[in-house]
């Protein structure tokens, strides 16, 4: 595509097919939406051209509105399909349309109940066809230098395109990782009706203890695997963190990197936040005053000037909320207080809304998806409480950070490879960005929170950390130059 003088951006030099099964602000149910919704943007300095496909659930049609159709499946894995064609944040946009498989009541992957659909394989094997056609020359007018599949929901892709006929047309492709917990496991009755050859069904092609696995099957094809911090990458060779897929990932380790999440200055500054009572800055961090009053209003705490810590999360094992529920008693009797906003495992919600009942005007809690609230608790606690077991990157701490909402974090993952603890060095050398803690266990998270107390009440060294975090570069800058060159290094 030659390059418009008048045009800043330059010139088109790779283009890529990002498949995920959900993007932000279309659909959001986690961190991958955060990232698939970024990306465009991040890599479109380099030359990058990334066209996003997202399954057609009703809020994303009817977000697109009247779009045009570019491409019909009579057949797709047993029903027909459209590919229309949209905007996602100004960058390309195809969704997949296919009512049978989308256009349903609850979540992107659960029935209203909390039950996961009972054909997700299906779905997201849809959703993976689509995206394999597409980027092997299938569907006319268009075409793809490389595939990008996050996550199990988009692993089968790079399967079908390793099947898929030889010819120049089809891409390279990379699986991203971005929580190696969830892999798309399913029955080997479903075998049949993917539409992949019998060979596929192989210790080195989706076949994974005796059933189909979606994910691994995508981390055998993939040209690169890459996961969303260095730290995680590591870990994931491990049986403790690899979840199965340990040896698969340390045999293929010549071709997994680490390229840590970025977050996207146009929804998350509090110089330009319209979810916060009032913006500030750097240079204005006494305005936060304003948003902390917002967040003791919202979840009825006592006003005060002592420590508010906050919590935006998944309430699962996996982030450590059970260990969290056991020292709420301690962060109380330490003079804390705690706004907690997530939603989760049906025993957790229960045991936080226990704690606020023990401890009102102390603990409030908010069962639910608030993507606003979540920005004001940035902007108004003094502290986000992040004890996850194992986080593959963890977006939370990097808002924190730039909302001088001091993180205090497990030692693993990103967590580990974003935050420098406040310990003696790190403080002496004014380093220090938030607290850092190990294991995960309730006496080492009270100590943690022990730590975060003791400098808080400390003020200036306190603001100086929030300043310090606020002026981090997490910008997508550095990530997605590392993305930009992962896949000019396909090519
Ligand atoms: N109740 C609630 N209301 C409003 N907003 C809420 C909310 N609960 C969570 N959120 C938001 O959802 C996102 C969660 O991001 P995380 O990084 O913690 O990712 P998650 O574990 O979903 O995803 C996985 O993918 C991401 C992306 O790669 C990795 O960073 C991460 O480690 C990995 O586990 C954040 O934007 C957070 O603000």
């Amino acid at each position: 595509m030659p390059h418009h003088p008048a045009d800043d951006r330059p010139a088109v030099a790779v283009r890529v097919l990002s498949v995920a099964s959900e993007a932000y602000p279309l659909v959001k149910t986690g961190g991958l939406a955060d990232v698939a919704g970024a990306l465009p943007a991040a890599v479109a300095p380099h030359g990058v051209e990334v066209t996003t496909l997202l399954p057609g659930y009703p809020a994303v049609l009817k977000a697109l509105g009247r779009a045009k159709v570019v491409h019909r499946w009579p057949d797709l894995l047993g029903t027909p399909a459209r590919l229309l064609a949209g905007k996602l944040s100004g960058h390309p946009l195809l969704v997949l349309e296919a009512p049978e498989l989308f256009t349903r009541d609850g979540g992107p992957y659960a029935a209203p109940s909390g039950r996961d659909f009972d054909d997700n394989w299906r779905r997201f094997a849809a959703l993976a066809r689509a995206a394999a056609d597409l980027a092997s020359g299938g569907v006319s007018g268009r075409s793809y230098d490389v595939l990008h599949a996050h996550d199990w929901q988009a692993g089968l892709a790079p399967a079908y395109l390793r099947y898929a006929p030889a010819t120049d047309a089809v891409a390279r492709s990379v699986v991203t990782v971005h929580n190696i917990a969830f892999q798309g496991r399913f029955d080997a009755g479903v075998f049949p009706h993917l539409g992949l050859p019998d060979a596929a069904f192989a210790i080195d092609g989706v076949e994974y203890y005796g059933g189909v696995g979606f994910l691994k099957g995508g981390l055998e094809s993939a040209d690169a695997i890459t996961t969303v911090s260095p730290s995680y990458a590591q870990e994931i060779r491990s049986a403790e963190f690899g979840m199965g897929l340990e040896g698969l990932i340390a045999a293929r380790a010549d071709r997994v990197s680490g390229i840590v999440n970025g977050i996207d200055p146009a929804v998350w500054s509090p110089e330009a936040d319209g979810a916060l009572a009032q913006r500030y800055s750097v240079r204005t961090l006494a305005r936060r005053t304003a948003n902390k009053r917002a967040v003791e209003a919202a979840f009825a705490l006592d006003p005060g000037d002592g420590p508010v810590f906050c919590v935006i999360s998944r309430l699962t094992w996996q982030k450590g909320m059970d260990v969290l529920a056991e020292c709420i008693d301690a962060l109380v009797g330490m003079g804390g207080r705690l706004a907690v906003l997530g939603s989760g495992d049906l025993g957790l919600e229960q045991a936080f809304y226990l704690a606020g009942e023990r401890h009102p005007g102390r603990v409030g809690v908010r069962i639910g998806y608030d993507e606003p609230l979540s920005h004001l608790l940035q902007g108004g606690s003094d502290a986000i409480l992040i004890p996850s077991r194992f986080e593959p990157c963890g977006l939370t701490q990097l808002y924190g950070l730039a909302y001088g909402c001091v993180p205090v974090v497990a030692r693993t993952g990103g967590l580990a490879d974003t935050i420098i603890d406040a310990n003696v060095a790190a403080l002496a050398a004014e380093v220090a960005t938030g607290v850092m803690f190990a294991p995960v266990s309730a006496p080492c998270l009270t100590g943690a929170i022990q730590r975060a107390v003791a400098l808080y009440r400390q003020p200036e060294r306190w603001a100086a950390i929030q300043r310090r975090g606020m002026r981090m570069d997490f910008s997508w800058a550095a990530s997605g130059l590392a993305y930009a060159r992962l896949y000019g290094g396909l090519m």
